[in-house]
């Protein structure tokens, strides 16, 4: 994969310490690129407009992939939807304009799968994309990522840019934040069975009701299929990226249990949100460019366990 793209030309990883970031410069270098930068946040604030310009006309990249975000499970998203929606705004506004300035060639865009209509019919497709309301616990951060896929959508309009959007479904793997008031679901679990099980707990605790399904896609199989779409797509709208099954939130949770070895009890807080009912990607388009997932979810949890395991050392002490 890959093939027709500039190995050799500067390819600018946006958020490149993240769980997306970091799983893409790593794949990017080890498919043979030779100059890929990243800058953390306190090197280069994307939400400082003068710096960003700044950036890009001293590095001059030919190909940029915006893993940038302020990004956050559920609760996050409910609790600070102002910060979610001007971080991301200001951040996606400044990086594109700049590369659109700057003459970058590529630029793909990274949204995701709460960007459609919270009652759009599943799986969900492409063209549902503003056809519906939004799920309220996360519809700052979706109009903040349609925005970034409206000036996308723009550019390639005014300025014939072959600037492109994705839209991944909920993503967990190896760097996935473990905090357990801003992670997603699959990360929380993971640590909230681990310690349940040192401490010797009876019981676990899971937030809503356990009915909702969400579909998980390991970052490095999102990060084969971002070099796929630098090389091969070329699109205004948006395209899926997903696995194309999913599970309750009750299933995984016991696959969790499962994988972390703990045979205790699941208890459901319902007080907590449940979000969105079902937001399963269709993901015809993307297989059609022959990228498909490839990692099987349970072992995605176990070696994403383990990571936990070896990075998070008072992970094993509690
Ligand atoms: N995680 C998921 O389930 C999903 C994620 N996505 C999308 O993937 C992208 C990456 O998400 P993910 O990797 O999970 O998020 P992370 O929180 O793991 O990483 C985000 C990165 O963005 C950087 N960043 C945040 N704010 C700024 C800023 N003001 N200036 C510079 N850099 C900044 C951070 O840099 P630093 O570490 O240096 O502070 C961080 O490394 C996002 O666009 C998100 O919408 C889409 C679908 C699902
Ligand atoms: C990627 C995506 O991520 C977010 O949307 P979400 O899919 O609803 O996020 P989530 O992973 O936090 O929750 C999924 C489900 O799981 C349940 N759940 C159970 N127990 C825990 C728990 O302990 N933590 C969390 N976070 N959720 C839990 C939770 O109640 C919900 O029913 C948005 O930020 C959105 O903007 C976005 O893009």
């Amino acid at each position: 994969m890959g093939e027709g793209l500039d190995r050799s030309a500067r390819t600018y990883v946006a958020g490149h310490r993240g769980l997306v970031g970091g799983a893409v410069f790593r794949h990017l270098q080890s498919d043979g690129f030779t100059d890929v930068v990243g800058r953390t946040s306190k090197e280069l604030d994307l939400r400082d407009r003068a710096a960003v310009d700044a950036f890009f006309d001293e590095q001059r990249p030919a190909y940029v992939v915006l893993a940038a975000a302020k990004v956050g499970g559920i609760l996050a998203n409910d609790t600070y939807p102002a910060d979610f929606l001007s971080d991301n705004v200001r951040i996606q506004v400044n990086v594109l304009d700049a590369a659109a300035r700057t003459g970058v060639q590529k630029v793909l865009f990274l949204g995701s799968s709460c960007i459609y209509p919270k009652f759009a019919p599943q799986p969900i497709r492409e063209d549902s994309l503003l056809t519906g309301v939004l799920e309220p616990t996360n519809d700052a951060y979706a109009i903040a990522k349609i925005a970034g896929v409206l000036q996308v959508q723009a550019l390639r309009r005014q300025h014939g840019l072959p600037y492109v959007s994705a839209m991944p479904t909920n993503l967990y793997g190896p760097g996935d934040n473990f905090d357990l008031k801003g992670s997603h679901v699959l990360p929380a679990l993971i640590r909230k069975v681990h310690e349940a099980k040192l401490r010797g707990d009876r019981e676990y605790v899971v937030w809503g009701t356990g009915t909702p399904r969400r579909e998980f896609l390991h970052v490095e199989d999102l990060a084969r299929a971002t070099v796929a779409l630098l090389e091969r797509y070329d699109d205004p709208a948006p395209i899926n990226v997903g696995v194309g099954e999913d599970v309750t939130i009750r299933e995984l949770a016991e696959t969790v249990a499962d994988v972390v070895g703990f045979d205790g009890e699941i208890v459901f807080d319902t007080s907590k949100p449940d979000g969105t009912p079902r937001k399963l990607l269709d993901v015809s388009r993307i297989h059609a460019l022959g990228w498909k997932a490839e990692i099987a979810l349970r072992d995605g949890i176990a070696s994403t366990y383990q990571w936990f395991l070896e990075h998070h050392a008072d992970a094993r002490g509690l």
